[in-house]
C-alpha cells in the first residue's frame, strides 16, 4: 500500500479518487498547526505522496525528511508554495493541475475588477453602518475602457475572452506571447511600459518567479495612467504592498483590487488593510465548488497514476509522458539505462556526455530517455538515490555537460541511440544500442567495433589483439572457477577485438585477473547491468 497526505482542506473527491485504487491509503490533515515546515517534517516520512493547495509549504527541510516520498501534487496551478530544486535533487516528483482553477480564477479577477469599478465592498460597508453615499460611491463605466493584462497564458486568455465582450479594449504584455497569438485573441500586445501607460485597470496574471517579484513597485506605478486601476490575482509578491499604499494614497492611483498577499495571511496590522480604496479577497481566486473539484480530481488522478504506472502527467520538473508514449517509451528507457549503466561502470566518472538519437525514438520524447541513461550512468559511480526525476539535476551539480542530439541520417536501425563520453583510457568511450522487434534491448557497437549483444545481468567485457585461442582461453578460465558463460559475443575491427560476454554468475577478482594475464588481452572489465 502507498500512503498519501493530503493538506489545505482539498475537495473530498482526491480521497475518494485515491481510495477508490485498492492500492493507496489516504490521510487527510486539515489542522493548520501541523502546516507548518517544522511539524510537516516530522510526520512526512510516513508518505509516498503528499496533495496540497497554497496553505502548505513543502520547504527544503520538509523534503529532507520526506524519506519515502516520491509524489508532490499541487491541486492548482502556482507551485512556489513548493521547493521545486529540493524535491527535484531528491527524485520527488512535483505535479500541479493546471486548467482546473482557470476560469474560476479569470471570473475572480473580472469581479474584482467590477466590485472595483463600482465600489461595490465600500457601499456594503457603508449601508451595514446605515448611511446612505451615493455621492462618496460614485464609480466609472468599464465600456470601452482599456485593460492591460499581463501576463497573457491560461487565465490571461480567459479574462481578455470575457473583457472583449464586455466591449473593452484589451491590450496585454508578455514576452513570451507572438503579436500573432495575441492578434487571433483579439488583443494588442505592447511591451510593459506601453501597458502601463495606457491602461485604466491592469490585471496580472504571471506566475511567481524571479523577474515577476516586485514588478509592480514605486516605479511601475509611477508610469501607470493617472487614475488607472490595479488588480491582482496572480501572486502576493508581484506586487510591493507599501509602494502601492503610497501610490493609491498620493492618488495618482485610484484603487486597487488585492486576491495575494506577499503573506497569507497578512499581518492585520498590514497599513493597507485599512486604505478605503483598496479592496480585498483572502487568496479566493481558484475557490468555486467547481474549480476545487476539477483541480482535486486532477491532482488525484495524476497522483494515482504516478505512483500506481510510472505515469507523468503536469509535472512541473519532470516531462510529462502519456501512457502510450511510454508503453513505446519503455524499451528505450531501459535500453538507454543499460547503457548508461555500461558506460558509467567501464569508463568511471565522466565530464562530458553527448547522447544522440535517431529514428522512431528521435520522434518520441527524448528527456525520459536521456533521464534514464544518466541514472544509469551516475548510478555507477554515486551511492546517492538516482532515479528519473533527480538524474539531470545531480548530473549538473557533478559539473557533467549534457548534450542531446538528433540525427536522422542512420537509417539502418528503426531507432538508435548513441552514447559517447570523454575521459575513456583503457574501455570504448561510445556505445550504440537499438530495440529489436520493438522489445529487445541490443548492444550494436562499442568504441569503432560492431558487435550484436545483450546487454543485461553480469557481463565481462574485454579488449584483445584479434589472434587466435582467446576465446579458448578465456572459456576455459571462467570455466575453471565454475563461471557459466550464458552468450559469448565478438566484434572485431582490424588487429582489435571487444568479446562481451554474459555470465550466469558474477566472477571473483582472481579469475579477471586471470584473464587480463593473457598475453593478448588489452584490458578486462566486469560490469553489473541490473
Ligand atoms: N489567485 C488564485 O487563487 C490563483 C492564482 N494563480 C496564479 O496565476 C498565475 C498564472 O496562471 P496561468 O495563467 O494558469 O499561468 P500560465 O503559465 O498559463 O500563464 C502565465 C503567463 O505569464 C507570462 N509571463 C511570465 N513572465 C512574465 C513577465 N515577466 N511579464 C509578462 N508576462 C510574463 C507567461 O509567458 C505566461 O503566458 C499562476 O502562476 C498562479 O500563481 C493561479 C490560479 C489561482
Ligand atoms: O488552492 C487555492 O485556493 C489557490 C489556488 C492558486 O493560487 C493556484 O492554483 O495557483
Amino acid at each position: 500500500m502507498y500512503r498519501v497526505m493530503i493538506r489545505d482542506n482539498m475537495s473530498p473527491v482526491a480521497k475518494d479518487i485515491l481510495e477508490a485504487t485498492g492500492r493507496i491509503e489516504v490521510v487527510v490533515d486539515n489542522d493548520k498547526t501541523t502546516s507548518n515546515p517544522e511539524a510537516l517534517a516530522k510526520v512526512i516520512g510516513e508518505f509516498d505522496g503528499l496533495a496540497v493547495r497554497s496553505g502548505t509549504r513543502v520547504t527544503a527541510h520538509v523534503i529532507e525528511n520526506a524519506g519515502r516520498l516520491k509524489v508532490v501534487g499541487r491541486a492548482g496551478i502556482g507551485v512556489d508554495n513548493i521547493d521545486q530544486a529540493a524535491a527535484t535533487k531528491k527524485g520527488i516528483v512535483v505535479m500541479n493541475a493546471p486548467g482546473g482553477n482557470t476560469v474560476t480564477t479569470a471570473e475572480h479577477a473580472l469581479s474584482m475588477m467590477f466590485a472595483l469599478a463600482r465600489n461595490i465592498p465600500q457601499a456594503t460597508a457603508s449601508l451595514r453602518e446605515g448611511k446612505w453615499e451615493k455621492k462618496r460611491l460614485i464609480g466609472v463605466e468599464i465600456t470601452g475602457k482599456v485593460l492591460g493584462i499581463v501576463g497573457l497564458g491560461h487565465i490571461g486568455r480567459v479574462v481578455a475572452e470575457r473583457a472583449l465582450g464586455l466591449k473593452m479594449k484589451v491590450i496585454a504584455a508578455d514576452p513570451f506571447v507572438s503579436p500573432e497569438a495575441a492578434v487571433k485573441m483579439g488583443v494588442h500586445l505592447v511591451d510593459l511600459d506601453q501597458l502601463l501607460a495606457q491602461s485604466d485597470f491592469i490585471t496580472l496574471h504571471v506566475p511567481r518567479l524571479k523577474e515577476t517579484e516586485n514588478l509592480i513597485n514605486a516605479d511601475t506605478l509611477a508610469r501607470m495612467k493617472p487614475g488607472a486601476r490595479l488588480i491582482n490575482c496572480s501572486r502576493g509578491e508581484v506586487v510591493n504592498l507599501d509602494d502601492l499604499y503610497a501610490a493609491v494614497s498620493g492618488g495618482h492611483i485610484a484603487g486597487a483590487a488585492l486576491d495575494v498577499f506577499p503573506k497569507e495571511p497578512p499581518d492585520p496590522s498590514l497599513p493597507i488593510l485599512s486604505h478605503p480604496n483598496i479592496i480585498f479577497t483572502p487568496h479566493l481566486g481558484a475557490s468555486t465548488g467547481e474549480a476545487q473539484v476539477n483541480v482535486a480530481r486532477m491532482i488525484a488522478q495524476q497522483m494515482a497514476a504516478y505512483l500506481l504506472d510510472g505515469v507523468i502527467t503536469n509535472a512541473v520538473n519532470f516531462p510529462s509522458v502519456s501512457m502510450e508514449e511510454m508503453a513505446r517509451l519503455r524499451p528505450h528507457l531501459n535500453l538507454a539505462e543499460k547503457m548508461g549503466a555500461l558506460i558509467g561502470q567501464l569508463v568511471g566518472a565522466v565530464h562530458d556526455v553527448t547522447v544522440t538519437y535517431s529514428g522512431e525514438i528521435s520522434r518520441l520524447s527524448t528527456r525520459p530517455v536521456t533521464h534514464a541513461l544518466l541514472k544509469g550512468l551516475l548510478g555507477a559511480y554515486t551511492d546517492t538515490p538516482i532515479n528519473y526525476v533527480n538524474a539531470r539535476a545531480i548530473a549538473l551539480d557533478k559539473g557533467i555537460r549534457v548534450r542531446e542530439t538528433t540525427d536522422q541520417s542512420q537509417e539502418d536501425f528503426s531507432s538508435l541511440i548513441k552514447l559517447k563520453v570523454d575521459g575513456a583510457q583503457d574501455a570504448p568511450n561510445e556505445i550504440w544500442g537499438t530495440i529489436y522487434e520493438n522489445k529487445y534491448p541490443r548492444l550494436i557497437r562499442m568504441g569503432d567495433v560492431y558487435l550484436d549483444a545483450i546487454p543485461d545481468g553480469s557481463m565481462i567485457v574485454i579488449q584483445n589483439i584479434d589472434e587466435p585461442g582467446v576465446i579458448g582461453h578465456v572459456g576455459t578460465t571462467l570455466g575453471r572457477h565454475n563461471v557459466n558463460i550464458g552468450r559469448f559475443q565478438l566484434g572485431r575491427r582490424d588487429d582489435r577485438a571487444v568479446c562481451l560476454v554474459n555470465i550466469d554468475s558474477p566472477a571473483d577478482e582472481e579469475t579477471l585477473a586471470e584473464i587480463k594475464s593473457l598475453p593478448v588481452i588489452l584490458s578486462v572489465k566486469q560490469v553489473h547491468l541490473g
